[in-house]
């Protein structure tokens, strides 16, 4: 069942359109990531879902009714979270189910669970004041789900957090996602293809793909050769503008070139490495990794 569908998406601020006819759907139970670069437009598409921004053109459903109202249904955690900083973990869940409308005795226990599933049961009594950066993301999440909504969506959960705060978050939602139907943007690609079945890339206000990382895998994957050997710049400048290549990327010590034939680029690199004499100490041949298609797709695009 479609939880989210979302058509011909608009967003237009004064004459620019910023979001220009998107379309994706989020299916229940699927735990999807909407990846792209800066200004790409992510924030602005999940504040329309959540009904903070009011689209300019198309239509958002939710489970096949118009989304607005919804909001009961659906938990947010944005990108910069604030908090008062003299309230406890637990104040601040309680009077955040107090406004859900959640009544109090099924509130504490709740408070109980979540402080324990976000790994702040020590902390619940502690001023939000006195939390890391990641203790903080996570009493957010907690905020986010009190109401066990459908859907959690969340703006950048764990760009802003150290390498420990990022691996705690990305494990928590690990488990949250067994249980909701997860969005979030990101502009890591690491995250994405950790924790998620599909990956939406939005550049430039417009989607490039909305798959599943293996669909994406097995539709958009190229192979690339792969060559290292002492003086290799120079051999690569020598290569330039001959037909059978499509890009050619330089790295320290090796270059990965992209061919249009996979055979026919084979047969001529290796005439070319034998004829110059290069003084091979790798020759692959190996397939795009996610990041390579991510990254080739915003440069194509
Ligand atoms: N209120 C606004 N008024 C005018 N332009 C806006 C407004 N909000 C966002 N924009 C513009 O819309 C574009 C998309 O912004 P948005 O914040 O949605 O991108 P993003 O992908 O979330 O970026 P980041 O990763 O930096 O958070 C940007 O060019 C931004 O400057």
């Amino acid at each position: 069942m479609n939880i989210l569908e979302i058509q011909n998406l608009r967003k237009q601020y004064k004459r620019t359109e910023v979001i220009k006819g998107v379309n994706f759907t989020i299916q229940a139970g699927e735990c999807v990531a909407l990846l792209g670069p800066n200004g790409a437009g992510k924030t602005t598409i999940l504040k329309m879902l959540i009904d903070m921004v009011k689209p300019s053109g198309g239509s958002i459903l939710f489970e096949g009714k118009k989304h607005e109202g919804m909001r009961d249904h659906i938990g947010y955690l944005p990108q910069h979270p604030t908090f008062y900083a003299w309230m406890t973990g637990k104040e601040l869940l309680s009077f955040m189910g107090g406004l859900s409308g959640i009544e109090e005795d099924v509130l504490r226990v709740r408070i109980a669970e979540l402080l324990k599933l976000v790994g702040l049961e020590q902390a619940g009594d502690k001023r939000i004041g006195t939390y890391s950066g990641g203790m903080k993301q996570r009493l957010g999440i907690a905020q986010a789900i009190i109401h066990e909504p459908k859907l959690l969506i969340m703006d950048e959960p764990v760009s802003a957090l150290d390498p420990l705060g990022r691996r705690d978050m990305l494990d928590l939602l690990k488990v949250i996602k067994q249980k909701t139907t997860v969005l979030f943007s990101t502009h890591i690609l690491h995250d994405a293809e950790e924790l998620c079945d599909k990956i939406c890339i939005l550049h430039k206000g417009e989607l490039l793909t909305n798959d599943p990382i293996q669909h994406l895998l097995r539709n958009e994957q190229q192979p690339i050769f792969v060559v290292q050997a002492p003086g290799i710049e120079e051999w690569t400048q020598k290569l330039d503008n001959h037909e059978i290549i499509e890009s050619i990327e330089l790295t320290s010590q090796s270059v990965r070139i992209r061919v249009k034939d996979i055979d026919r680029g084979r047969e001529w690199l290796v005439s070319r490495i034998h004829s110059d004499k290069l003084a091979v100490q790798k020759f692959e041949f190996i397939q795009e990794s996610l990041e390579d298609i991510f990254l080739r797709l915003v440069k194509e695009a």
